[in-house]
């Protein structure tokens, strides 16, 4: 006889507004919107139900859950974000695009992704962050995080669409800042609202992206860009419309600048919570740049020669769980490890519970960059998603936050000025609220003045 089937345990709340106000509390606390799941989690165990603005979410926290529904086989689950974000990112956008757009718009983005664009990304980086970094000794703080928002912006703009007028640049910046705050905003399009502002934010980056495009489509010079490259014409390829260009623009500035700059943040201070992980981080890049002080910048093959920052970076992102949990509506009757799942529920798959998962990862709670040594279990590494739905910029993000490290340990020894550890409120993507502030002083100038401290 087989087992019944369970529906999974938890409240749903009041009638029509569920847990809402619970949901919102916990992300305007400074604990962060994840607490939300990690009280439940604790109360119910590894899966729960709630409603969340009259919805009902499941969710599940098991690599073996991870793999049903992310690698999705069964054809069972779509993804599905919450109107607001849906809104904001646009219809035609990559994250909300249904099934068959899905397919078209992933494989005109995903070959944008090649080793030859990264290797000219990897070297873009580098220039932008060796200029960023050149002047940090002659300020009393740094605040990591705004840091790496200006160079991930930049970067991400430019490898876009060439991009690097300043001004745009800024109110870009201030634009994409006001769609992130509105993504988990209550959908009210009442002109106080932090989900109106973001939609008028939205605005006025479409026009900007529309300017850029007649601008591209009549001019005859060659650039090196993912535009040039969606804007090619090829009989043989359905084009991409250009509301499709412009939202999957706009989405991967919004999927690349906050995760990518938050994650940087995280490691720094990792890094600095744990010197014996820095030590020998340090030694490694140490090593490195004798080899390569030949040239001006780093190169993608470079990057092949940092295993323990590799494992520093992976350890990173499994620790700050940038995306907390992935969206997923279930579009028949199914059951997951025992439990009913009706068609038309949300169930997120809990990336950051399998993360601090003690079965999985020992000391979960340890930075332990050297547990990565040997291969994982499979789909317990979440950082970035699994299955179809991947994150489609992985090797560029990895990318970046090897280059940031490598520069930061070879140029500078830091001090975090500020250990709170409290989260940002209203951010889609976990980050410190602080932006982890430090204090750096040169390696250059120390070996210059051999009685300098080596904090
Ligand atoms: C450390 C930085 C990053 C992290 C932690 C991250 C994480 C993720 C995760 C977890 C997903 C999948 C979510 C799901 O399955 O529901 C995702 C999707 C995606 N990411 Fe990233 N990401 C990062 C950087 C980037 C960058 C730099 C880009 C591009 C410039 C990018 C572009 C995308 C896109 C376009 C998707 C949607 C893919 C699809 O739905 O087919 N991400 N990312």
């Amino acid at each position: 006889k087989t087992p019944a089937k369970k529906i999974p345990a938890g409240n749903r709340g009041i009638p029509v507004i569920g847990e809402t106000i619970q949901f919102m509390a916990a992300i305007n606390s400074n604990k962060g919107f994840y607490d939300f799941v990690k009280i439940r989690r604790l109360k119910y165990g590894n899966c729960f139900k709630t409603n969340i603005i009259g919805q009902t979410h499941v969710f599940i926290s098991s690599t073996e859950a991870a793999k049903k529904i992310l690698s999705n086989e069964g054809g069972n689950f779509t993804k599905r974000y919450i109107k607001s974000i849906a809104k904001l990112v646009g219809d035609q956008s990559l994250l909300c695009a249904s099934h068959q757009q899905h397919k078209l718009i992933r494989s005109h983005l995903s070959s944008l992704f090649s080793t030859t664009s990264l290797s000219t990304m990897v070297r873009q980086f580098d220039e932008l962050t060796v200029n960023n970094l050149s002047n940090w000794h002659k300020k009393s703080s740094i605040i990591i995080l705004h840091e790496a928002l200006k160079i991930t912006l930049e970067a991400i703009c430019k490898m876009l669409m060439s991009l690097e007028d300043k001004k745009e640049l800024e109110m870009l910046h201030k634009d994409i800042g006001l769609i992130y705050e509105a993504m988990l905003s209550f959908p009210l399009r009442l002109p106080w609202t932090r989900f109106y502002k973001g939609l008028q934010a939205r605005k006025r980056i479409m026009n900007l992206l529309d300017k850029i495009l007649e601008a591209r489509r009549k001019s005859k010079e060659k650039y090196d860009d993912f535009l040039d490259y969606l804007l090619i014409k090829d009989d043989q390829i359905i084009q991409l419309t250009n509301e499709q260009i412009k939202d999957n623009i706009l989405t991967m500035i919004i999927a690349g600048q906050d995760t990518t700059a938050s994650a940087i943040t995280w490691m720094v201070k990792y890094l600095d919570d744990n010197p014996k992980a820095l030590k020998n981080l340090r030694a490694e890049q140490q090593a490195l740049q004798q080899k390569v002080s030949c040239k001006a910048y780093l190169t993608y093959e470079d990057l092949n020669c940092m295993p323990y920052a590799s494992k520093v970076v992976k350890e990173s992102l499994r620790m700050a769980s940038i995306v907390p949990w992935f969206p997923r509506m279930a579009l028949q009757d199914c059951e997951i490890e025992g439990f009913t799942i009706k068609k038309g529920w949300n169930i997120n798959v809990d990336a950051k519970s399998v993360h601090f998962d003690p079965m999985i990862f020992h000391d979960p709670h340890k930075f332990i960059p050297s547990r990565f040594d040997d291969d994982s279990k499979p789909y317990s590494f979440l950082a970035f998603g699994m299955g179809g739905r991947t994150c489609l910029g992985l090797h560029l993000a990895r990318a970046m936050m090897l280059v940031f490290v490598y520069r930061l340990t070879t140029s500078y020894r830091w001090k975090v000025l500020d250990s709170d550890e409290s989260i940002e409120k209203w951010t889609l993507f976990s980050r410190l609220k602080s932006g982890c502030p430090i204090h750096v002083t040169s390696i250059e100038e120390e070996r210059d003045s051999p009685n300098a401290s080596k904090t």
